[in-house]
Parts: structure tokens; C-alpha cells; sequence
């Protein structure tokens, strides 16, 4: 006979925790199955210690500005501060309990296993079957991806959990991908005195993002004595037991390291959990979903797995729907037109929406306006430490905004005003009327605006 539940969620990280409590809460009977931690990536190897660590990196190179604002001032990095907070403050030594606790609390039934799906409305975890009355909700998460670069299985690289964890910072690193994972750890441990080199095959960094944003990143890598090389193909790694070496296309010089960080991007394995069981392809590279977040009848997805940009607000955004829709209560589609994420580099590089790029791609008539920080007051006020920008796309045919890069030493809170903007579609006519207040860094949105050509 199998174990019975209303709804059975598979993976507990941000999505699936909070669906698995808020159904707990609505009254429902959930069983919530989680392979690792309860939490999942974000608070333990993703978003929350690595902003502890980013914030760590920016304290040190505020201290380095002092001397052209302040008078003097030397600060002398100690990793081991950064390591103990993120194992005290960020993640409880690795440890769930009080996550498990609160969820438990709510009414969930937590069984520690790997899920798979068994056929529509069921999954096995262990030696056990569940059958979800209502349905089941997937939130696995992703994986690294480690791309198929000879030499390199085998070796004791890092993905992000190790570069998370480190007690000790490596005299030297490579780190392979220059996306969102690759530069904010750069920078990070580039700050603390680690000899970094950035290896991205494709021409720029933030590869997602405008051109200006990659070049901008770049730049603070640069600044902050890290080697920044794009375009750059590996194709062989060795280890000789204590060294990392990377062998470039074009028999360029081998670059050599004593740390390897893969950070090539996420996926995730739908064939190991058995989606082909439920009527879904099991060789595709995510869960495809509707608005109301429905994979098929009795099943819903959330999160990474299902492609939609791979960040715990989407995941949340996404479980609130997947929520409600499965309490059969009505209400609107999940609407990705303005998707927001910021960069955590010092610079931040905050975006939404779409790109000039993908905006020309769509055949949209593209106005863009762009703003440099260090020409703005604020800028000037702010002195070292003040690159960025303020790019604006809009689609000039309907005069609103589609997309909108802010960054700058503030440029993750800037991104509110133009995430509000690109969601509500205010007419930029409007935005221009708009009292922006002085010498903010969003007021250098208005000379975005004024700049729309
Ligand atoms: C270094 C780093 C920094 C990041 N920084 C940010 C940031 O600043 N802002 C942001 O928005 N996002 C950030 N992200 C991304 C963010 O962490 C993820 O988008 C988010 O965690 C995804 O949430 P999720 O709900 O899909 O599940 P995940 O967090 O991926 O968790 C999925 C859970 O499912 C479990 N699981 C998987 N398969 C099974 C199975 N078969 N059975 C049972 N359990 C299973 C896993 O053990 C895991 O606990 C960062 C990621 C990384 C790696
Ligand atoms: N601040 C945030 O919100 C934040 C921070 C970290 C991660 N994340 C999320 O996690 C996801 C995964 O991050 P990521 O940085 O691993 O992936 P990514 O997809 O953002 O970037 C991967 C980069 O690796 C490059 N690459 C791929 N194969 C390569 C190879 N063989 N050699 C050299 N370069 C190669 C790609 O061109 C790309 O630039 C992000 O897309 C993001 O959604 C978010």
C-alpha cells in the first residue's frame, strides 16, 4: 500500500520549501523529500555566503579608497574572519536543523531521500511510494555543469560548493566561466590576495547582459589584479597532484594554478528522476511549464529546473503561483517580462527585462539612452569606486521600457525604479516627468532617459 499525501514536493530548496509550508499551512497533507539540506543552494553554497563573502571583499576595497578620501588607512585581509562567518552566520556548519524544524512545525512530513517520479502523481524516495492525491510538485534545483574538457574529470577542481566552503584562500586560482558564479568569486578572491585568472570562452563576460556590462566587469576584475582573458578556449586540463594547468587554443602560453573553480553554468538531470514516467521528456534541459506553473495534469514545477533563469526570487515568485494554483484558488500567470537579477560585483551590475540585443531580435524600432555614473554628481561626490552606468532599452513604437541595466557602486537597489517601470510599462514620457531627487545614483536614470535616441 502506498504512503498517501495531498501533495508530495520533491527538493527543498527556496521554491519547494516554501510551497511545501505554505500548502502545510493552507491545511493540506505534504510530504516534503530532500536529498541534501533543507534550504537547498542558496543559503548554503549559493546566495547568502557568497554575499557574506562579496561584502567581506567590499569592506577591503572601501579601506583601499581611503587614502584618496580619507587620510590614512590599511586594511590587512584575513580569510579566516570570512570563512568562520559563513560557517557560524550563513549556514550552521552545513547544518539544516533549524530549517528542518521550522518546516516540520508547519505540519510537513520530511523524509530524507532522492525522490523520483513513478508514473503520474507518484514518486518513490527510498523504499517507499507516495501517491499525491492533489499532485506533485518538482523543485530540484540544478547541478554544475562541468563541461567535457579532456583532463578534466578526474581532477580535484571546485564548483562553487567548494569555492564556498574554503577554510584556507589559494595563493592561485583559474576559474573556468565568466557568468554571474565565476565573476562575483573572482572578485571576491581577488580581493584577498588570490593570483585569479578568468578564462571564458566566449568574447565577453556576463554573456546575458549588455555588451557595456561585461566590459564593465571586466574592468573591476582588472582593478582588482585579477587576469581577465576572453575568448578563451581550454582544451586540456592536468594535475600534477599539486598544480592545475590549463592548455589554451592557439598554443598559447599554459596558464597554471593551484585552485580550478568550474563555474561553466547549471543544469539539471531529468532522466535521474525519472520525468519520462510522468509524460515528460526526459532529455530535455528543463521542466517546460505553463503560466500557473503546471508540467502536466497533477504535476507543477518550480524553481531551476524549469529553466526560467536560474534565481531564488524567481523560484519564490514561481512557488507562490504553483501554491495557489494548486489550492484551486484563481489568479494571474507568471509574467517573466521583468525579470530583475543584479550581479554582485563592486561594482553591481543590476538588470531587467531584455537587452538592446534581444530587442533588435524581436524586431522592435530600439531607442537607448545611457548614463555614466562618474559623469553623474553623485559620481563625482562618490570619487573611487564609482564606474558604472544607466542603460535603457524601449521599444519606441509603444514608448515604454523593456529593459533597463543599472550599475554602479549602488546599482542592485537602483534596478528597483526600472523594475517597476519595465513591469508596469509607464510610458517614458511619464518617467521624464518624474522629480528624481538630488545627488542621488538614480538620478542618472533621468539622464538615461533624456539620452533615448
Ligand atoms: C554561488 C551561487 C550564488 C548565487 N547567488 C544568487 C543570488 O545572489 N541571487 C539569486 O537570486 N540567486 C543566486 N543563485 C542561484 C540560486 O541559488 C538558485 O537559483 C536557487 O537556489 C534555486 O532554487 P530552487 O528552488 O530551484 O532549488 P535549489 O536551491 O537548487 O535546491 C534544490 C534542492 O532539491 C534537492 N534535490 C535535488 N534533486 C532531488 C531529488 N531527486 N530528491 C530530493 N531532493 C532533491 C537538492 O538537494 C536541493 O536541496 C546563486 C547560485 C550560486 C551557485
Ligand atoms: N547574483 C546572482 O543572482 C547569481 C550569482 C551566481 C549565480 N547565479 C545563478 O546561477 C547561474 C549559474 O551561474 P554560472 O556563472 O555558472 O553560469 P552562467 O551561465 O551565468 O555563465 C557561465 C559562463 O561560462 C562560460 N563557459 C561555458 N563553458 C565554458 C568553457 N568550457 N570554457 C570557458 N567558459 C565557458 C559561458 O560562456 C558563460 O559566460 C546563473 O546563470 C545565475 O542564474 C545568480
Amino acid at each position: 500500500m502506498d504512503d498517501q499525501a495531498d501533495v508530495v514536493v520533491v527538493g527543498l530548496g527556496p521554491g519547494g520549501e516554501y510551497a511545501a509550508g505554505a500548502l502545510a499551512e493552507a491545511g493540506m497533507d505534504v510530504v516534503g523529500i530532500e536529498a541534501g539540506l533543507v534550504g537547498g543552494e542558496c543559503p548554503y553554497w549559493g546566495c547568502v555566503p557568497s554575499k557574506m563573502m562579496i561584502r567581506a571583499g567590499n569592506v577591503l576595497a572601501e579601506a583601499g579608497r581611503v587614502p584618496a578620501l580619507a587620510g590614512e588607512g590599511k586594511a590587512v585581509p584575513d580569510w579566516s574572519r570570512v570563512a568562520e562567518r559563513v560557517r557560524s552566520e550563513a549556514t550552521a556548519g552545513w547544518n539544516d536543523e533549524a530549517a528542518a524544524d521550522r518546516l516540520t512545525a508547519k505540519g510537513v512530513r520530511l523524509v530524507r531521500e532522492r525522490g523520483r517520479l513513478a508514473g503520474p502523481r507518484r514518486v518513490t524516495a527510498g523504499d517507499r511510494t507516495f501517491e499525491a492525491r492533489r499532485g506533485v510538485l518538482l523543485a530540484t534545483g540544478s547541478q554544475p555543469r562541468v563541461p567535457p574538457v579532456p583532463g578534466l574529470e578526474g581532477t580535484p577542481y571546485w564548483t562553487n560548493r567548494e569555492a564556498i566552503e574554503a577554510a584556507e584562500m589559494p595563493a592561485s586560482m583559474l576559474v573556468l566561466g565568466g557568468g554571474a558564479i565565476g565573476v562575483e568569486l573572482a572578485q571576491v578572491y581577488a580581493r584577498f590576495g588570490c593570483a585569479v585568472t578568468v578564462l571564458e570562452g566566449g568574447e565577453r563576460l556576463l554573456s546575458r547582459e549588455e555588451p557595456e556590462a561585461g566590459e564593465l566587469a571586466a574592468r573591476a576584475l582588472r582593478a582588482d589584479g585579477a587576469t581577465v582573458r576572453t575568448g578563451a578556449r581550454t582544451v586540456a586540463f592536468a594535475h600534477d597532484g599539486t598544480m592545475f594547468e590549463a592548455l589554451l587554443e592557439g598554443g598559447l602560453e599554459p596558464v597554471r594554478a593551484e585552485r580550478l573553480l568550474v563555474a561553466t553554468g547549471r543544469g539539471t538531470d531529468l532522466a535521474a528522476l525519472d520525468v519520462g514516467t510522468a509524460g515528460l521528456d526526459p532529455a530535455a534541459h528543463a521542466v517546460p511549464t505553463d503560466g500557473q506553473m503546471r508540467a502536466a495534469d497533477g504535476l507543477w514545477a518550480v524553481g531551476d529546473v524549469t529553466g526560467r533563469g536560474a534565481f531564488t526570487h524567481v523560484s519564490m515568485y514561481q512557488a507562490q503561483i504553483a501554491v495557489r494554483d494548486i489550492l484551486r484558488r484563481p489568479g494571474r500567470d507568471a509574467d517573466y517580462r521583468a525579470l530583475p537579477r543584479v550581479t554582485f560585483t563592486d561594482p553591481e551590475i543590476g538588470a531587467v527585462g531584455i537587452t538592446e540585443r534581444q530587442a533588435r531580435d524581436r524586431g522592435m524600432r530600439v531607442r537607448t539612452g545611457l548614463a555614466p555614473i562618474p559623469e553623474s554628481t553623485r559620481g563625482r561626490i562618490h570619487g573611487p569606486g564609482n564606474d558604472g552606468f544607466v542603460k535603457l532599452v524601449e521599444d519606441a513604437d509603444r514608448g515604454v521600457l523593456v529593459g533597463a541595466t543599472s550599475a554602479g557602486p549602488a546599482g542592485g537597489e537602483v534596478l528597483y525604479g526600472l523594475n517597476v517601470a519595465v513591469h508596469t510599462e509607464t510610458p517614458t514620457d511619464l518617467l521624464k516627468h518624474m522629480i528624481f531627487t538630488y545627488p542621488t545614483f538614480h538620478r542618472a536614470v533621468e539622464a538615461a532617459l533624456h539620452d533615448l535616441h
